[in-house]
């Protein structure tokens, strides 16, 4: 089928929106009609060039929620009509990682999923008969995309689908990281660094974990209401310091945070985050993704004497048994996603959403490939960017 969707034709070049081909979905796979998408750092840093996993031409986006269109022959978990969120972290039982019960990095299509290409080696998207790479085993900046069965998470009808994209990557990655990696306890005192939607999602998280004192750490100051909105107790950013983050924290906090998260992908600030742990417990948890090659350092006294540096993918979630739980406690009302989404565009502005995170003016952007459908309601959370 011919569908539309923002083409990545190289690094640091603008997308381009393209009429594409898309085949079905073979066995095992599912065709998805993507509703809104949402643009998470880690697009804008492939696009970049810095992402080792970078391939070109490739249809980016990983952060969606869609309706499943179409069954390949021998998927069962799933029917048409079904609302659905992307997962790039995929969840089959089978998998002896997800049986293991200690992680969620499903190992099934790992490989072919960094190759850009689906679990049979090829290719759904192509240009004129040329490949397409697919990304993160997502590509939601499509029209439609296709996915295997076991990246694909059935959530709940009630579920507005003109917000619940960010329940695909940035809320569970945030909240998943302070519930499931760092296990944060009521009490705590945590700080984050790095206030975008992976930031602002931790610090809901500890807050609805019973956290005592969260402390934000941006360089930009306009992020600072919305985190305290959120929970944050205090805002602060490195260049009102002339002493190191980590030594202010210190401070601040008699001896150091019992957690610690980094959400930047700065390899420097991942030494601040270990560093203002308390001694002998404190644990900092690495979300942030860094550049190729990029290496991070501490004097090893700072683990011998008890600090902890741990990393988190996709909030340690399950995403087939666990994210839609995730979105029940949304529609139940625990928390709430409006805050994250600050703009809303069209499929053909998806360029000015890339603008408005690399400038810091927006969290989310949420783009909508039926704005007929969704973007008009009354009850639409952030603007909507003029065409
Ligand atoms: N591990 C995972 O599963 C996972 C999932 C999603 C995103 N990520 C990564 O998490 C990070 C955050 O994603 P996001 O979408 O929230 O990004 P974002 O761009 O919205 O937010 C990053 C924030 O960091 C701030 N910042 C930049 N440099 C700083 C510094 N030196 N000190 C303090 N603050 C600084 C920016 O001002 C911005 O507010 C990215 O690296 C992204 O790739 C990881
Ligand atoms: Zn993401």
């Amino acid at each position: 089928m011919k569908i539309r969707a923002a083409v990545a034709w190289e690094a640091n070049r603008p997308l381009e929106i393209e009429e594409i081909d898309l085949d079905g979905p073979k066995e095992g796979e599912v065709l998805i009609r993507i509703v809104t998408t949402s643009l998470c750092h880690t697009d804008m840093f492939t696009l970049s060039g810095a992402d080792p996993e970078g391939l070109f031409p490739a249809v980016l986006g990983h952060e969606a929620v869609g309706i499943v269109e179409e069954l390949g022959a021998g998927v069962t978990s799933l029917k048409p009509g079904d609302h659905v969120i992307p997962l790039y972290t995929p969840e089959d039982p089978n998998c002896p990682y997800i049986k293991s019960g200690k992680t969620n990095l499903c190992q099934t299509i790992r490989k072919t999923q960094g190759a850009g290409v689906m679990p049979d080696g090829t290719s759904r998207f192509s240009y004129k008969g040329k490949k397409i790479h697919h990304y993160m085993g997502t590509s939601t900046f499509a029209e439609y995309t296709v996915l295997p069965e076991i990246a694909v998470a059935k959530i709940s009808k009630e579920a507005p689908l003109a917000k619940a994209s960010v329940m695909g990557c940035a809320i569970p990655t945030g909240m998943g990281a302070v519930r499931n990696t760092a296990k944060v306890e009521p009490g705590a005192t945590v700080a984050v660094f790095g206030l975008g939607a992976v930031g602002m999602a931790v610090i809901q998280g500890a807050k609805m974990q019973g956290a005592l004192r969260i402390i934000g750490i941006d360089t930009n100051p306009n992020k600072f209401a919305l985190a305290q909105q959120l929970g944050a107790h205090e805002c602060i950013s490195p260049s009102d310091f002339s002493q190191p983050i980590q030594d202010v924290i210190v401070e601040m906090t008699d001896g150091g945070v019992d957690y610690s998260f980094e959400c930047i992908g700065n390899v420097n600030v991942m030494r601040s985050a270990l560093e203002c742990c308390h001694k002998g417990w404190g644990e900092c948890t690495v979300i942030g993704v860094a550049g190729a090659g990029e290496e991070i350092a501490t004097r090893p006294f700072q683990l011998v004497t008890g600090r902890v540096w741990r990393g988190s993918a996709f909030g340690g979630v399950l995403g087939r048994s666990q994210l839609p739980g995730m979105v029940d406690e949304w529609l139940r009302g625990d928390f709430d996603v409006d805050p994250y989404i600050t703009h809303n565009m069209t499929h053909e502005q998806i360029n000015t959403a890339f603008d408005l995170l690399h400038a810091g003016k927006s969290i989310r952007s949420v783009i909508h490939f039926q704005p007929n459908e969704t973007m008009l309601t009354n009850s639409l959370p952030g603007v909507i960017v003029p065409a």
